[in-house]
């Protein structure tokens, strides 16, 4: 009886509020306030409402957010009015329901009823956030489920919205920047869609290896309780090392697109320093990985800067392309020294250590570098950099996954040659996809094989000649050793 008449009076507050306007002030606050107390006392339905705008108007609400987002499926099913909304660069379309629309949901054998509502202001100032009235979500359920519901439901919704509001967003690449935008306003980080194609399967690796790193970040992904319960912060560190050209960027891209996670690709030459660096720490995001690239340029020590080693001395073989690129990047590096940045190792170690107890999220941070040996112990160590992975020359497993990427072939007579010459030369994957790619519109992967071929067999020749004249250094040092020796012995 008691729902009866809250529903009766229920409808008659709406009827209210509808015509309300047509009464005189005075009337219309006495109709309101006796109308909503009698309302209140026979209704047995509780409600909550989410608004769009938190209380500083700035930012959308991260409740309102996730509730969208897990709406929007019922919305589909069950709204006759809908919004469209375009995701992830215009490639797919989310709807939700329209105002005043609602939308029925089932927890536990407990029916909840949703609608979404705009609170239309009666003030005439202007607005500079995104809509004029407010907007929210108001959820009503029978108050005998009030536990469940504050207790389970509302943290049941806030997990699943935000999970499928991470499936459906967009990646962002950051970069950080070293001056204040035009306005005089620090901006530290800027940013772009980030939409690398590189995935694990195109990745060229040991599969051994690339499940191994599968698994890993899978564990890590679901580890949150874990975390929690061993009192550690829900970070990872992975340090890439390799020659360049090997995938260590390829490998970040690739993570990024499997964990839909946003990078943060930190230039430390930038950073003016530890505090700026904290600062930067602070405003990235969860779910993220931070990236320094060849963390061997950045520190030393001492923790002062120090002039990027020539990549070209080690090399064994540079495809013309990265050749260039690493010229480019070695001029900016010396021109970004002389802006004197002093971040010390110890900023960079309190950085990785420090700060992360105190956020939350998710975060991976990954150091490539192309000198393991040269990097300090106390920055590598596990428990910051967890993981070592080395990435190295293509073998006959990595060349097969090129081979289906670039040429979309699985096998060939030529594969058998390749596999020997591979095993007998150092190449690079970049290089050997150098080769792969058809130069011309009309190339095929009979030529690309050839290519590939002529190019193992220069390199194979090339580390021929290397060993020989290692070996004849070698015997020469020994000659002169020698003769020191009996000059000595002599003497
Ligand atoms: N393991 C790999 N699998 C697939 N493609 C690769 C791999 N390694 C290199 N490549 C190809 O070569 C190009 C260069 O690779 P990448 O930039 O990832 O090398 P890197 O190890 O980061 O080099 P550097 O040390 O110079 O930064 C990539 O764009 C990719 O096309
Ligand atoms: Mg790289």
């Amino acid at each position: 009886m008691f729902a009866q008449l809250g529903s009766t009076f229920g409808s008659l507050f709406i009827v209210w509020t509808m015509f309300q306007r047509f009464f005189p002030l005075h009337l219309q606050t006495y109709v309101d306030k006796y109308l909503k107390r009698l309302v209140k006392f026979f209704d047995p339905y509780i409600q909550i409402k989410f608004y769009e705008y938190s209380s500083d108007r700035f930012r959308r609400s991260e409740a309102y957010i996730a509730i969208e987002n897990y709406l929007s499926s019922k919305s589909t099913e069950q709204a006759k009015r809908l919004k469209g909304d375009s995701v992830k660069q215009g490639q797919s379309i989310v709807l939700n329901m329209d105002n005043e629309e609602e939308v029925l949901d089932e927890f536990r054998g407990v029916k909840l009823f949703w609608s979404k509502m705009e609170a239309l202001t009666r003030s005439q100032t202007i607005s500079y956030y995104p809509t004029s009235g407010k907007m929210y979500y108001k959820l009503s359920f029978h108050s005998r489920y009030r536990e469940s519901v504050t207790k389970s439901y509302l943290k049941y919704i806030l997990e699943e919205g935000k999970a499928i509001g991470a499936r459906n967003r967009q990646k962002k690449l950051y970069t950080n920047n070293s001056n204040d935008d035009r306005y005089g306003h620090s901006r530290r980080w800027s940013h772009v869609v980030f939409e690398h194609p590189a995935s694990f399967d195109t990745l060229a690796m040991d599969p051994k290896k690339k499940k191994e790193i599968i698994d890993d970040l899978v564990t890590f992904h679901q580890s949150k309780e874990y975390y929690a319960r061993i009192g550690k912060a829900w970070k990872r560190g992975y340090l890439l090392y390799g020659p360049p050209g090997t995938g260590k960027s390829t490998m970040i891209a690739a993570i990024a697109n499997f964990l839909n996670y946003d990078i943060y690709d930190l230039e430390l030459t930038a950073v003016k320093d530890n505090t700026d660096l904290r600062k930067l720490l602070i405003e990235t995001s969860s779910k993220s990985i931070i990236v320094i690239e060849d963390i061997d340029c950045s520190l030393d020590l001492t923790g002062q800067r120090k002039t990027k080693p020539k990549k070209e001395e080690n090399k064994v073989e540079v495809c013309p392309i990265k050749k260039k690129a690493d010229e480019e990047n070695e001029s900016k590096s010396s021109k970004d020294e002389s802006k004197n940045s002093k971040v010390t190792l110890s900023g960079l170690l309190n950085f990785i250590d420090g700060i992360w107890s105190a956020s939350g999220g998710e975060r991976l941070i990954i150091f490539t570098t192309n000198y393991v040996e040269k990097l300090d112990e106390a920055l590598i160590r596990r428990g910051r950099m967890d993981k070592h992975i080395e990435l190295s020359y293509c073998d006959f497993e990595g060349f097969k996954v090129l081979a289906k990427n670039y040429l979309n072939i699985d096998s060939h007579p030529s594969f058998e040659t390749i596999g020997s010459l591979l095993e007998e030369s150092n190449i690079t994957p970049a290089d050997v996809a150098e080769n792969l790619m058809p130069k011309t519109t009309m190339g095929d992967s009979e030529t690309c094989l050839d290519n590939l071929i002529q190019a193992l067999k220069a390199a194979k020749e090339e580390a021929m000649k290397k060993k020989a004249e290692d070996e004849e250094k070698l015997k020469l040092k020994a000659d002169k050793g020698l003769q020191e020796e009996e000059k000595l012995g002599g003497s």
